[in-house]
C-alpha cells in the first residue's frame, strides 16, 4: 500500500532522513549511523492512524478539537512529494513535500490552503522551512502549527532543556493553569505536558548521560511544548510501549498559543495598478504574496505623487524661462504679469534653477496660460513657442540642453536593457522575494554538536 511510503535523503556517511508520506513525518534522521528521534516498537504504520513518533506535523489545530482530529489532520494525510531529493552544492539534500485542502481537509476545515514543508538535510543538521498560502480571494482563516519532535534520549531523567527560563507555561497536567519557569535548565521526572510561551529562538538538550547536544533553532516559532506521558499515561497508549518513555522527549515548536491569521490577500499573486507600476515591477511583484505587493506599489504610488509635486513646484520655476532677462539676468514671467503678486514674483525669482533634464520630462501646453505642466504619455516633450529665445546664442544654448536631456535619455534606455543592469534588477528582485519569503515562513532546524 502506497499510505506509508517513505522518501529518504541520503547525505552520505550513514547520515540519512526519511519521511513517510503519511502525514510527512519524519520517521529517522541518522547522523553518522546514529539515529537522534524516537519511534515507538508499537507505532502504527497503517496510513491512518498518526505515527507514534520521529516528527508528526500539526495543523491546522493543536490539541483537541470539536471539528477533527486531534492535532489537525496534516499529519494522518498522505503528502504530495513536491521535489524528489536533490543534492545542493554544498553536499547537503533537499526535499520539498507539499499539502492543499481535499475532500478530507475540507470535511473538518472548510479553507483553500497550501502547505509547503522543505527539508534539508545537512551534516549535522536537519533544516525545516514552511511555508502556507492561503489561495482564497475571500476567506481569512487562523491555524495553529507544530513540529512534534519526538528526540530519542537514553534516559529522559538525565536530560537537561535551556530556553524556558522566565516563560510563562500552561500546564496541561494541572488542569491548564498557567506557571512561570523559573529554572534555567527543565528536568523531567514525571508526567509532563507543557505548552510554554514566547520561549527563546534557541533550546539545547543536553543528554546528561553521553554528554551529547541537541540544539534547536526555530524562528516564528513562538511556543514550545515539552512532553512525556510516564509510565501510567503510556500504558493508557495502544501505539506506545509501556517501558519506552524514559527514551524520549518531546520538544516540540510551534505557534499554538495564539493562532496565526493569515489574509486573503496573502495568495502568492499580485494584483495592481499597471498603470501607475513600471512592468518591470509588475514582473518582480508577481512573485511576492499581494499583501505585500501592495504595500510596495503603495510606496512606488506615494514616491510618483511626491515626485510630481516636486516637478510642479520646478515646473513654476520653468515657466519663469519664458522671459529671460539677459541683462538683468533674471526672470520676468511674462505671461503671469497680469496675475501674480509682487510676491509671488519674488519668490519665483528668488527659488530659480533649472535643469534641462528636468524640463524634458514635461510639457508645455501653449493654452494654459497658467503654465501648468503636463506629464504626457510619460512621454517628454516642450512646445518651443514658449521658450522664445532672446538671441542665437540662448537659441543654441536652450538646442543644447533639449538635445543633451534627449541623449541621457537615450541612454538611460540603452543602459536599462543591458546584461548588467539587467543581472541586477534580477538580483533586487531574487533579495525581494527572499525577504518576503522569510517573512512569512517559519524555520526550524535540530542540530548535533
Ligand atoms: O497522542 P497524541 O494525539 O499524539 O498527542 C500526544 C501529546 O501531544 C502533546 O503535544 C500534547 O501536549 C499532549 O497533550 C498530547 O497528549
Amino acid at each position: 500500500m502506497a499510505a506509508t511510503s517513505v522518501v529518504v535523503l541520503d547525505r552520505g556517511n550513514n547520515t540519512t532522513c526519511t519521511i513517510n508520506l503519511h502525514g510527512a513525518t519524519v520517521v529517522s534522521w541518522r547522523v553518522n549511523n546514529q539515529e537522534q528521534l524516537f519511534v515507538s516498537k508499537q507505532a502504527k504504520f497503517d496510513g491512518k492512524e498518526p505515527i507514534r513518533g520521529g516528527i508528526p506535523f500539526v495543523f491546522p489545530q493543536f490539541g483537541p478539537w470539536p471539528f477533527g482530529p486531534q492535532h489537525g489532520f496534516a499529519r494522518i494525510t498522505r503528502w504530495n512529494l513536491e521535489k524528489a531529493p536533490e543534492r545542493l552544492q554544498s553536499g547537503d539534500v533537499e526535499a520539498i513535500f507539499s499539502l492543499m485542502d481535499s475532500d478530507f481537509s475540507r470535511s473538518s476545515w472548510n479553507y483553500q490552503f497550501r502547505l509547503t514543508y522543505r527539508l534539508i538535510l545537512r551534516e549535522k543538521e536537519l533544516h525545516f522551512n514552511i511555508a502556507v498560502y492561503n489561495p482564497s480571494k475571500e476567506l481569512t482563516f487562523s491555524f495553529n502549527m507544530l513540529l512534534h519532535t519526538y528526540f530519542k534520549v537514553p534516559d529522559v531523567r538525565r536530560c537537561q532543556i535551556t530556553g524556558l527560563q522566565g516563560c510563562t507555561f500552561v500546564d496541561k497536567t494541572r488542569d491548564g493553569s498557567i506557571y512561570q519557569e523559573a529554572r534555567d535548565v527543565v528536568t523531567i521526572n514525571e508526567w509532563t505536558d507543557r505548552i510554554y510561551q514566547n520561549t527563546s529562538q534557541e533550546h539545547i538538550i543536553t543528554n546528561v548521560v553521553s554528554g551529547r547536544k541537541m540544539r534547536i533553532q526555530k524562528y516564528n516559532f513562538p511556543d514550545t511544548v515539552v512532553w512525556n506521558p510516564w509510565l501510567d499515561r503510556a500504558k493508557d497508549m495502544s501505539d506506545f510501549g509501556d517501558d519506552e518513555y524514559p527514551n524520549m522527549v518531546c520538544v516540540e515548536s510551534g505557534h499554538v498559543s495564539s493562532p496565526v491569521i493569515l489574509l486573503p490577500e496573502n495568495q502568492k499573486e499580485a494584483f495592481f495598478d499597471k498603470n501607475t507600476c513600471e512592468p518591470e515591477l509588475i514582473d518582480a511583484l508577481k512573485d511576492i504574496p499581494k499583501n505585500y505587493a501592495n504595500q510596495i506599489i503603495d510606496l512606488v504610488k506615494q514616491q510618483h505623487v511626491e515626485q510630481n509635486l516636486n516637478h510642479l513646484k520646478k515646473s513654476e520655476n520653468l515657466i519663469d524661462f519664458s522671459s529671460f532677462n539677459e541683462e538683468a539676468n533674471e526672470i520676468t514671467p511674462s505671461f503671469m504679469e497680469s496675475s501674480a503678486t509682487p510676491n509671488q514674483k519674488l519668490r519665483r525669482r528668488s527659488t530659480f534653477s533649472m535643469s534641462p533634464s528636468q524640463s524634458l520630462y514635461y510639457s508645455l501646453t501653449s493654452d494654459n496660460k497658467l503654465g501648468v505642466l503636463q506629464k504626457k504619455n510619460g512621454y517628454c516633450g516642450c512646445h518651443r513657442e514658449l521658450f522664445p529665445p532672446k538671441n542665437d546664442s540662448l537659441k543654441k544654448e536652450w538646442a543644447a540642453s533639449v538635445i543633451g536631456a534627449h541623449v541621457k535619455r537615450f541612454l538611460t534606455r540603452r543602459l536599462l536593457k543591458t546584461e548588467k543592469v539587467q543581472a541586477l534588477v534580477a538580483t533586487v528582485k531574487g533579495v525581494l522575494v527572499c525577504a518576503v519569503e522569510l517573512h512569512c515562513s517559519l524555520c526550524l532546524s535540530h542540530c548535533i554538536f
